[in-house]
This record gives structure tokens, sequence and C-alpha cells, in this order.
């Protein structure tokens, strides 16, 4: 089985892994049982789901490296529900009587990252609303399910909130390419996607803000060993078969 599947089972804790095992409980002390004020902060300030029953996996990689196509593989393989940040927020500019719609507009045309408050909630908004959907399928039953969350976090304040607010990460897909090759499927995109940031001065500011605010997100995550990198000359071998067929390095 191909490593990234290997990543993606243990994230969905369908696999047996070692490092989070539960450690057999010792003879305990009084000063064992001390309790310290971060326990007693963090019992209070809980996420809204716990991984364990609700795992995410961030999907990540600069615009146009393919994480939407490779989602929609996903999605098919796993039972996973996608949400793509950016549809989100699309989404929301376009609902009549929204309050944030004019802010989104501009900043998604000048590739800037929206306030996190306004993506977080639609995440989380999103998720709570899957998850009482009632879905069945692998991975759902009542609280259960697993998501597939597309383009975010795309910079660390993002990633922080979530992750203590919504539900700790359990993985993150790094799709990478070059800038060349990126800058080529997104002018060809723009022939049909309708996309108001689709254009080469956009592309432009949003490679800028995905070298300085995204790839750090990606670096903190790595040195948690949490990330899967997906490479372009492995994905250019097989464009549109499933990610299943992939490996990573
Ligand atoms: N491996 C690939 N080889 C060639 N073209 C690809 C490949 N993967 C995706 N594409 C094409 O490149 C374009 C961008 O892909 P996609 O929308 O999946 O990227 P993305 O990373 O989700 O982009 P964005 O962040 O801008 O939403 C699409 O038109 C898609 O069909
Ligand atoms: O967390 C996010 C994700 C996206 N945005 C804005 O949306 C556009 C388009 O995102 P795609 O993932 O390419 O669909 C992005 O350039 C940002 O302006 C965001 O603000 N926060």
């Amino acid at each position: 089985m191909p490593a990234i599947i290997d990543k993606i089972a243990e994230a969905l804790h369908l696999k047996e892994h070692n490092s989070e095992e539960p450690k057999p409980a010792e003879d305990s002390t009084a000063a064992d049982d001390a309790i310290t004020s971060t326990e007693v902060e963090s019992a209070y300030h809980k996420p809204a789901f716990e991984s364990s029953k609700v795992p995410v996996i961030f999907v990540l990689g600069g615009p146009g490296a393919g994480k939407g196509t490779q989602c929609a593989n996903l999605v098919e393989d796993f039972d996973f529900c996608h949400l793509s940040a950016g549809d989100l927020l699309r989404a929301e500019q376009n609902r009549p009587g929204s309050a944030y719609g004019d802010l989104i507009r501009t900043y998604i045309k000048e590739g800037q990252i929206v306030p996190m408050e306004i993506t977080v909630k639609l995440l989380e908004n999103a998720m709570r609303a899957a998850l009482e959907e009632g879905r069945t399928g692998e991975g759902w039953q009542v609280g259960h399910g697993r998501f597939l969350i597309d383009g975010f976090p795309r910079k660390m304040d993002q990633a922080i909130m979530f992750d203590d607010a919504v539900c700790k990460s359990s993985l993150v897909l790094f799709f990478t390419t070059t800038e060349e090759e990126m800058l080529k499927r997104l002018l060809k995109r723009a022939e049909t996607s309708g996309r108001e940031d689709d254009n080469e001065a956009s592309i432009k500011k949003r490679f800028r803000v995905y070298k300085e605010e995204t790839m750090p997100v990606i670096e903190y995550y790595s040195k948690q060993g949490k990330v899967a990198t997906v490479r372009d000359k492995v994905l250019r071998s097989s464009p549109w078969i499933s990610t299943k067929v992939l490996s990573i390095d």
C-alpha cells in the first residue's frame, strides 16, 4: 500500500499506530495526582469536535497545485466530506444579505487572506451541518465524520485558532509543483472558471501570499511530523488517477 494511504489510514484511525497508545496506569502518589493550571484551562477550552471522532485532514499547496482535483479522488476513496475554504468564502460572498460579501470579494480579488474569524466560523458551521445531516458511510455515524479541509489554514493564526477551537487536525496533505506549472494551469482554468482571481495579476499576488503566509504553516506542521508531501513529478505521471496510486517522499 503506498505511503500516502498509510498516512491517511492512520489519521482516520483505521490503522494501528504506537505514538498515542495509552500507557498503563502506574502506582500514583499524591504528587502525581496534582493537576496543573494548563490542564484545567484546556479542560474548559476544548475544541468543538474531538479529533478521535472527527478526523480532519488539511489539504495545502500553492494556487493551482491540484488540491481540489485530488480531493475529489480522496472523497471517492474514503467517504470524506470535502470542504473547500475558498468555496465557502465564495458562497458567503454571494449569499444575499451577507454582512461580509463585499469584504470577502475584495480580499479574494487581491489574493489576501480573509480575517480568520470569518473563515473558521464558516468551516465550523459547515462541519456541524455535515455531522447533523445523518450521513451514512465509512466513518459516519452519530457524532462521527471525516473531513478534508482544502485550502486552509493559509496562515498561522488560522491554524492555531482551528486546532484550538474547532478540531485538532490529524494530517496535512501537501501538494507541490513549480510556480511556472501552477501559473499555466490557472491561466487555462481561467478560460472557464469565472473566478475573479484567475487572472495573471491576482495569481501573482496569490503566489506571494502563499510563500509569505502559508509556507510557514506547512513548516509548522512539518515540525510536528504531520505533513505528507505529494510532488508534481509523481502527480504528472498519473494526474487523473486517484491519489491511491501515488506515493510520497
Ligand atoms: N496534475 C495535474 N496536471 C495537470 N493539470 C492539473 C493537475 N492537477 C490539476 N490540474 C488542473 O489545474 C487546474 C487547477 O487545479 P485545482 O483547481 O485542483 O487546483 P487547486 O490547488 O485547488 O487551486 P486553487 O487553490 O486555486 O483553488 C485545474 O484546471 C485542474 O484541472
Ligand atoms: O482560508 C482561506 C482560504 C481562502 N481564502 C481566500 O480565497 C481565495 C481563493 O481560495 P482557493 O483555495 O484558491 O479557492 C484565496 O486566494 C484567499 O483570498 C482565504 O482568505 N482564507
